[in-house]
Formats: structure tokens, sequence, C-alpha cells
């Protein structure tokens, strides 16, 4: 895995390909948790009408194949590790497998070096004084976040001199099972008292639920980032609590309760003041090590000049993030692990060798196929060859009530961006499969799927009406395994009989199809590569655009033989 780019220095000028031709326009269609899996009642894509999809797998092997998007592959630590978004649009649009923000903390935490850094000695100024507050997502996903990171962030920070610390949880549900959040809660709660114990004064302050409180991405709803401020820095919340343990277990008794969804909590003591507002002097880490959900509280902490909500108090703090979560923003200023530097991503290397792109989603899927894609970097490599469109997301409605989402609309652009020859590559995330899917309602699900069908075979006849080229593959999976199972692969129920939702993404690979009218007769899939991932996509899609890819990228998946 590459930690540097080893691309530097080299040319920018990308070979012309031996056997495809330049200026045929490319649709790069992302399905958003798109796996492959066998047969099933919680196969959602496979119980979902997906004529569209269908076609397009009749023609394996030569033009649909399966690709890995989860573990090693990716960049993450283990091959236990599911897929993710972000992961997986890095390794889709860099062409190169880098090592993860986890597996990066991992190492820094393993290595103790994490406590040289210039972002821990930031924050250790405020140890005497001040207290140290912990913010980020309780859970051992992998996606944001992992529980046995913060735990050893709590011993280590507390033996290098933190001596009053508050951790605020934000209750995940979507990478790991709903409900498991009071069992997170408890074993954080442990930890929490060992530290008691020997003399540091440490206590859960604040929380709620992921997708309700503070961990908003892409700007959809800043409410979500405001009720997340209430409680963590200000100490309010609809609900009090003497204890998270509590908190959780009581908001939980309600029949539509959701680890994802619990309302704002603080913790009170006896007299009924919060135990930990974020006060001047403290310092603050946010400890998620993926950005696209941190990045707004980010802004609210750091920048002084705020205009998103009242914050009503702006304590002065030093705070840092467990990674910088926005290179050219360069935000948060400090952070505890330096960012894998993913460089030379494939949309740098075609904006230089003159190739025009659109790239469109809606609001929760936009930084996806733009900022994600483009190595975690905001803004346009050359904005007079670029134009990114980003359609409003529905706000305050459960994807699983509108499992459309904006499906159709994303189509329609990227079908009016393609008509209209201003581009060379039409590239977009279509949601459905994952929004949906994390709601672990199958039957919505299916809805969703069977939309986002309908949006691909939208984009499909664009390109057919200009002879142009598609490429269709997925970052990860998710609808197509809605079901907690046991090791022989039987779903898991509940003491109700019900079947446990599997909310999160999957381990199963993805499929990859290519065609269209300006594809070259000859080109079919290679079959040297059967461990091929997510990475190898970006040089065939150089390879369609006329380009041979640069050396350092992953292999091509094609191959252009006589016919
Ligand atoms: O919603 C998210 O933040 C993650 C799951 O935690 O999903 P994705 O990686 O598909 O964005
Ligand atoms: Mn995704
Ligand atoms: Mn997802």
């Amino acid at each position: 895995m590459a930690t540097r780019p080893p691309g530097e220095g080299k040319p920018w000028e990308l070979a012309a390909h031996p056997r495809l031709a330049k200026g045929t326009v490319v649709g790069v269609v992302v399905l958003d948790g798109w796996g492959e899996a066998p047969p099933d009642p919680f196969n959602c894509i496979h119980a979902a009408d997906t004529p569209t999809l269908d076609a397009l797998k009749k023609a394996a092997p030569a033009r649909w194949r399966l690709i890995k998007a989860h573990g090693t592959a990716v960049g993450l630590p283990t091959d236990d590790d599911m897929g993710n978004s972000e992961v997986g649009h890095n390794a889709l649009g860099a062409g190169q497998i880098y090592a993860q923000g986890a597996k990066l903390v991992d190492l820094a935490l393993a290595s103790g070096k994490i406590y040289e850094g210039e972002g821990f000695k930031y924050i250790r100024q405020s140890f005497d004084d001040g207290t140290l507050h912990l913010i980020g997502l309780l859970s051992d996903g992998g996606v944001h976040s992992r529980f046995d990171q913060l735990q050893l962030l709590l011993k280590g920070a507390s033996e290098h001199g933190a001596r009053r610390i508050r951790v605020h949880v934000l209750t995940d549900g979507r990478d790991v099972l709903d409900g498991s959040s009071v069992r997170f809660v408890e074993m954080l709660e442990e930890d929490l008292a060992r530290l008691r114990e020997k003399g540091v004064d440490a206590r859960v302050a604040s929380g709620g639920g992921r997708m309700y409180v503070t961990m908003d991405r892409y700007e959809n709803d800043w409410q979500v980032v405001k009720r997340g401020w209430d409680a963590h820095v200000l100490g309010e919340a609809p609900h009090k609590f003497k204890n998270a343990l509590e908190a959780v277990k009581k908001l939980r008794e309600d029949p539509k309760a959701n680890d994802q969804y619990l309302p704002p909590f603080v913790i009170v003591d006896e007299s009924g003041k919060p135990v930990g507002l974020i006060q001047d002097g403290d310092a603050v880490v946010t400890f998620n090590f993926r950005a696209d959900r941190m990045v707004m509280l980010a802004k609210a902490l750091e920048y002084e000049n705020f205009d998103k909500f009242d914050r009503v108090r702006f304590p002065k703090i030093r705070y840092a993030g467990m990674l910088q979560y926005d290179g050219e923003l360069k935000l948060p200023s400090q952070y505890l692990v330096a960012p894998p530097e993913i460089e030379r991503t494939s949309g740098e290397y075609l904006a230089r060798n003159g190739v025009r792109t659109y790239a469109c989603s809606e609001t929760v899927k936009f930084g996806h196929v733009t900022f994600f894609w483009n190595g975690n970097r905001s803004g346009y490599f050359n904005p007079s060859l670029e134009k990114y469109e980003e359609i409003p997301s529905d706000i305050g409605v459960p994807f699983n009530v509108q499992p459309k989402m904006k499906a159709l609309e994303i189509a329609q652009k990227a079908r009016d961006a393609i008509l209209s020859r201003k581009f060379d590559q039409v590239r977009v995330n279509i949601a459905n499969g994952d929004m949906v899917g994390h709601t672990g309602d199958t039957e919505a699900t299916i809805v969703g799927c069977k939309a986002a069908d309908e949006a691909v075979k939208i984009i499909l006849d664009a390109i057919e009406q200009v002879g142009g080229i598609f490429v269709l593959t997925a970052d990860h999976g998710n609808a197509e395994d809605m079901a907690k199972r046991d090791k022989s692969g039987k779903p898991l129920r509940d003491k109700d009989g019900k079947v446990q939702a599997l909310t999160s993404h999957t381990l199963n690979p993805v499929p990859i199809a290519i065609g269209g009218p300006g594809l070259a007769p000859g080109v079919r899939f290679r079959t040297d590569l059967p461990n091929a991932g997510l990475a190898n996509v970006a040089a065939t899609v150089m390879n369609l655009h006329g380009f041979e890819a640069p050396d350092h990228y992953e292999p091509t998946l094609i191959e252009v033989v006589d016919k």
C-alpha cells in the first residue's frame, strides 16, 4: 500500500492508447451500496425488478464481472473490514490503493507516535487546567471511527496527563446492529470507571443518534450539527439523565426508537447541572477518522466567523481532529494523525489532459463523486473543464419513506449533460441501494433498487444516442443483504422471531459492466486479474477515454483483441 504517491515527479501528460480512440463520451455510474450476493429474500437487488442491470450481467465474463470493494483491496486494515463510500470512491478515483484513515490511526496508536505529534502536543497544553473532550461515533463499524481506537486514546491521553475527560457519544445502529448502543455505552462506562479508579475524572457528558445529532454531511441539514453543538458545548438538550447507560436505555424504550436517530441528551449531576460543558481553555478531539460527517462540526469548533447557526457561545478551545478532514481548507488546522496523501488522482490527470467532466449526485452523496473521488479534495482541478452539480436531497424525511430519492433527477441531469456533448466524462452516484439499505427496511430498499435501475436506463439510453461508452459499478455492498446471519448464512432472529435487519455495508464484491455503441468491438475484460478491485477502475476509465494509464496505477481491467 502506498503512503506517498509513487507517481511524483513524473509528467502529467498521458500517452495515447494504442488501440482506443479519444473523444468518446464515457458515462460513469456508481451505484452506492450495490453488491453481489446469491439470490435470497433479503437480497433486495435480486428481489427488485432490475431489467436494465440484469441485461448487462448477461454479457459476463467479457463485459460484466465482479471486483473487490472491501478490506485490504481498498486500503482498510483487514479483510474483515466492510467497504464504505470514502475508501470506495477514493479507490475508484485514485486508481491506487492507499492505507486509509482507519489503518493510519491504528499504526499511530500502536507505535505511540500519535502522542509525539504536533496535534497531541497542542491539545496537551490544556490538560493541566482544562478538560479533554472526545466527540465521535461510538461503534466498532470501522467506517467513521472504531471503539478500540477510542479506548486506546482514553488510556493514552490519561497516561499523557489528561486529568479530566468528557466523552460525547454518537450512537450508531448503521454500521453495527440497531440496539448495540447499549453494549457500547456499557463497555465505555467500564473503561471510564477504571480511569476513575486511577484518579482521572472521566465521564460521558452528552450524546445522541448519529443521523439526528452532529454527524450530518455535505451541509444537508445544519440543524443536525446545531443539536450536537447545543448538547456537547452548551449542555442543552431536551433529555437529561444521570448517566449515559440510563440515557440510551430510557430513550430506546420508545417503540420507534433507533440508535441512528436517538434524540440529543445531556448528563447532569445531582443538582441538574451538565457534567461536561465545553469551556474556555478546554481541549477537544473529534475522534472520527472519516471526514464527511465531522467536517461540519469541525467548522463550528474552529471558525471564528461562522453563520450556519447561532453558537450562543464560542469557547476558546484547543481543537484537533483525529485526522485533518479537508486538506484544501486545512481543516482542522490541528490533527492527531496525518491523513493519507491521495495524489495524482484520475480526475486530476484527465483534467490536465483536456478531458471535460461533469459530476452529479444528490446532496447526501454529492461529495462522494467529487470530494472522495478526487482524493478528499474540494473544488475543481480546472473550472473551465469541469462542472459539478448537486441536487438537493429531501430533508427530514427518512429514506425508507422516500426510497426513490433523487435517482430520476440525477439521471435526467446526466442525460442532459451527455446529450449536450459538452462533456467527455459524465459521472454520477445513485444513492438508493445504500441510503435506503441503511434503514434496514427491506420493502423500501426493493423500491429504491428498482428506481436505481430505472435511472441507469435513462443514462444508458443517452449514451446509446450519442454513440458513447458506459462504465457501471458500485462502491461497496449494502442492499444485496439485509439480514444479519449466523456463520452458516442463515438469517438470525430476535426474541420475537423477527429477522434481525442488517443496516450496514457488507463484505461482498460489486459488479462492473462496460458497454455502449462507442466501445470498440474488441474490448473485453482481461481474465488474468481475478483479484481486481475498485482501484483497477481508474485505469480502465482512462483507457476508455483513449489514454494509457500511468505506470503506478493498478492495472486496467480491459484488453483489446482483434475482432
Ligand atoms: O452513511 C454513512 O456515513 C456511511 C455508513 O456509516 O455510508 P457510506 O460509506 O455509504 O457513505
Ligand atoms: Mn457508499
Ligand atoms: Mn452507506
